[in-house]
């Protein structure tokens, strides 16, 4: 187990929460007592407990009246527990009206049992708060959150919002113990983006194995439209982290009820009850995911094939009534009972049953007995997070080395070498493995054993919870970070831009930030109310506004030629100042160079050194011939070729590799190939591949949105007004570069009034935030509207 050392332990507490508390109450005439019940979250995370101990936050199990809710509470606290008291009917639509009619049939492949209703959905975001309203109360600064499963895929986004208001370093981890399907099945979930957004509040999101961490990343780059790596996802800023973590079980327990005598009574009743004959074990709780009656349609093809085995093996299956409430469970049960009654009705004797077939809920005395008496575990789940009974089955084993047989769709085939996996839909295949188990000779059966006794041994539960624990520690806690960031307030800007004694000036990004952005580049066209906001704005006295783009100049001019304002384009390879800014004839030479150049400006020049081209544009160069566009242009166009819907768009300077329109993943790796390719090639030559929003942008490197805006602050240096207030408002990766300049570089530092702001809440270097582009439209008409200052 990786242990956990003293450095990676929190000073907070560790806060786990599942749906139910691990605990069941009875109540003696009047009083309650409270006892510990048993299932693989339980003993998975007992081994943690020893570790780090914890609080566990759930649901009770039932309602109570509101005299014994506080007798309860009490009798919970003694065991480290908090319940989340939950109204009847809401517990029942929550739990069997959502989570298990809606969640778990679709992420276990079964979308036509899904039933969706409206009041499920209510009452499951209902329960999620109820949750959050508990968990809000007792954790404190430092604590680490650990949410299961999903019953509570929408609690760490309301904790989130719930730390917010109170400044809480607080790191959420959210971990699934079924499968997360691929976004083709994961799609047809109607509030797919509400839940995919959920859980993207937690810090570190864990799975079982890496196909369900791939599954859930692509269902965020598909559903949502996010950038994602293999590891991560970027939400609202923040590197949200997934990982892969398989649980375990915690052998020493088999092992040691092994040597208790009812264990080794129980054991002998079975050999004396089965002599001469082969067992086979299956234990499930009756779920359709579990492949029951594929197991059953297996086994009795076996007896067909291999008639030997009639009378002389028996299959025992252990199948746990569960979630009776649902229909799908109820329509179940009566199948299973008639396929059991038709095989045995069959293949029985006086003395042979084939099936011994036991609805319940069996104790750990006979679970141990008969995992240790069986010759081979049968696992045929349709579908399965990981199936603990798999491990169960192997820590008892230690003497006999018994065969499993597992199927290919639980989340233990990945890891579990050493068993026979099969699929559980083939009845052929399976039957002839149950063949291959029930005849393996004894060298082949200690070999297999020994690499399954090697993996369940060391991937315990204890294991998993460290090592999850350890994880959610290392995260960088983003959520914090993104809250320092504050809300512009348009009264501050308001004041701030009537403070200002001198030049005002107003650098806005075009795309995300005035204009919201458009799958269709071209649809995003500025309003009318929008040009004529920034037009009274262009008209205020002292105050100049400038509008940056990685758009061509002729749409910028199309757009705001006839405003005065202030034009960047192509992302700082060429800018313009507002047309009745009178400074070229006082500072500029015939040349367009500048006449005196000042510190400012031998600054800003080493950097890019802009020419006068035509309508009072100014160029920026660098010295680079623009023949490497001739060298780009074949590789772009292959790409192009091989990634169905991308395009290529060549500017004056600019050219750009889009793939917006192109399959989110295949284009986001098609994208990273030619940026590999793209840079080996260009290795020795001074420009700069980026990668933008699902864009490739390729230019001179010295050609930046950074330089364009110290250019043009060095001639507004140079003439005879101070410049006494900067406002940079932006929502992309360049206007990040902005955000950082203005934060670090020590020439605009003489500008008394600086505000910087981005669009939607992430990780930034702007000093604040505003929600959206509407709130943006607010900020600049607090500027409008105000008096002109002197
Ligand atoms: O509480 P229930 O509704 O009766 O269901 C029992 C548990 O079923 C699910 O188990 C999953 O978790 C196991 C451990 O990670 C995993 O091995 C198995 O494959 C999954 O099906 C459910 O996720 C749990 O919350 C339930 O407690
Ligand atoms: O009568 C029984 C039989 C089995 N189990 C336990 O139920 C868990 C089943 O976990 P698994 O991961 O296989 O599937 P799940 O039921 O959680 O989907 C295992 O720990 C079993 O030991 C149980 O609680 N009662």
């Amino acid at each position: 187990m990786p242990p956990m050392t003293e450095v990676e332990k929190k000073p907070g507490k560790l806060i786990v929460i599942s749906n139910r508390l691990p605990i069941t109450l009875t109540k003696d005439c009047d009083s309650w007592s409270v006892k510990l019940s048993s299932g693989g979250l339980v003993t998975a995370l007992s081994g943690l407990k020893k570790e780090y101990p914890f609080t566990w936050v759930g649901w009770p199990g039932q309602d109570f009246s509101s005299t014994e809710k506080t007798k309860i509470s009490n009798l919970l606290m003694e065991n480290s527990c908090v319940p989340v008291f939950l109204d009847d009917k809401i517990a029942d639509l929550h739990y069997n009206g959502f989570s298990n009619s809606v969640l778990w049939p679709l992420f276990h492949y079964h979308p036509a049992e899904m039933n969706f209703e409206d009041r499920a959905w209510e009452a499951y975001k209902a329960a999620n708060e109820a949750f959050a309203k508990v968990v809000l109360s007792i954790a404190e600064e430092g604590d680490l959150i650990w949410i299961h499963d999903y019953h509570l895929m929408l609690l760490a986004q309301i904790l989130q919002k719930g730390f917010k208001s109170k400044r809480k370093n607080i790191k959420i981890g959210w971990f699934l113990h079924t499968p997360f399907p691929s976004s083709e099945i994961f799609r047809i979930l109607p509030v797919r983006q509400e839940i995919l957004e959920g859980v993207l509040a937690a810090d570190l999101i864990g799975f079982h194995t890496l196909e369900y961490s791939r599954h859930f990343i692509s269902s965020c780059t598909r559903v949502l439209g996010l950038q994602s790596g293999s590891e991560s996802v970027e939400y609202e800023g923040r590197n949200v982290r997934i990982g892969t973590f398989p649980i375990g079980i915690d052998p020493t327990t088999f092992i040691e009820a092994q040597k208790t005598p009812a264990v080794s009574d129980r054991i002998k009743d079975f050999k004396s009850r089965f002599k001469n004959k082969k067992i086979i074990v299956g234990v499930d709780r009756l779920d359709y995911i579990k492949g029951v009656p594929q197991k059953f349609l297996a086994y009795e093809n076996l007896l067909k094939k291999h008639p030997e085995y009639i009378g002389n093996v028996v299959l025992v299956q252990v199948a746990v009534p569960s979630r009776g409430d649902v229909e799908e469970y109820q329509e179940l049960m009566v199948n299973v009972n008639e396929l059991v009654g038709l095989i045995n009705g069959k293949y029985a004797t006086i003395e042979y049953t084939p099936i011994h077939f036991l609805y319940k809920s069996v104790d750990f005395t006979e679970l141990v007995s008969i995992y240790t008496t069986a010759d081979v575990c049968l696992i045929t789940s349709t579908r399965d997070g990981m199936n603990l009974v798999s491990y169960e089955y192997i820590a008892c084993q230690n003497e006999n080395n018994g065969v499993l047989v597992l199927s290919e769709f639980t989340g233990a085939a990945s890891s579990l070498n050493g068993s026979l996996i099969v699929n559980p839909w083939d009845i052929d295949q399976v039957s002839e493995s149950l063949h291959n188990a029930l005849s393996m000779d004894t060298k082949s059966k200690a070999r297999n054993y020994r690499m399954l006794s090697k993996y369940v041994n060391k991937h315990t539960a204890a294991y998993w919870g460290v090592s999850y624990v350890k994880a959610l520690n290392k995260t960088n806690g983003s959520m914090y970070s993104v809250y320092k960031t504050q809300k512009l307030d348009p009264r501050y800007v308001q004041h701030e831009f009537m403070s200002a004694q001198g030049i005002r000036t107003i650098f806005i990004s075009y795309d995300g930030t005035l204009c919201k952005t458009q799958d269709i580049p071209e649809l995003a066209v500025p309003k009318e109310e929008e040009i004529s906001m920034i037009k009274s704005l262009s008209l205020l006295p002292n105050t100049l506004l400038y509008i940056s783009s990685g758009r061509s100049r002729d749409e910028l001019v199309s757009w705001f030629g006839d405003l005065n304002v202030g034009l960047i384009s192509e992302h700082g390879c060429f800018f313009r100042h507002p047309p009745n800014l009178n400074l070229r004839r006082k500072h500029l030479n015939s040349n367009g160079n500048l006449k005196e150049p000042s510190k400012f400006i031998t600054h800003a020049l080493q950097y890019g050194h802009p020419i006068e081209i035509d309508n009072g544009w100014f160029k920026l160069l660098n010295g680079n011939k623009a023949s490497w566009k001739e060298t780009v242009l074949p590789l772009l166009q292959h790409y192009t070729e091989r990634t169905p819907g991308s395009l290529i768009t060549m500017k004056e300077v600019t050219i750009t590799w889009h793939y917006r329109l192109a399959d989110p993943e295949f284009g986001l790796f098609q994208a990273n190939e030619l940026q590999n390719d793209l840079e080996k090639v260009l290795a020795h030559l001074p420009l700069s591949v980026s990668m933008g929003n699902r864009a490739l942008e390729i230019k001179p490197s010295l050609c930046t949105v950074v330089t364009a805006v110290k250019n043009i602050l060095a001639n507004l240096f140079q003439s005879d007004s101070k410049v006494d207030f900067i406002m940079i408002g932006g929502s992309s990766k360049q206007d990040e570069l902005l955000f950082n300049y203005l934060n670090n570089d020590t020439s605009v530092a003489q500008i008394d009034h600086q505000i910087s702001f981005t669009v939607g809440k992430k990780q930034t270097e702007a000093e604040f935030f505003v929600p959206d582009v509407k709130s943006v439209m607010k900020i600049l008409e607090s500027m409008a509207c105000t008096p002109a200052a002197d």
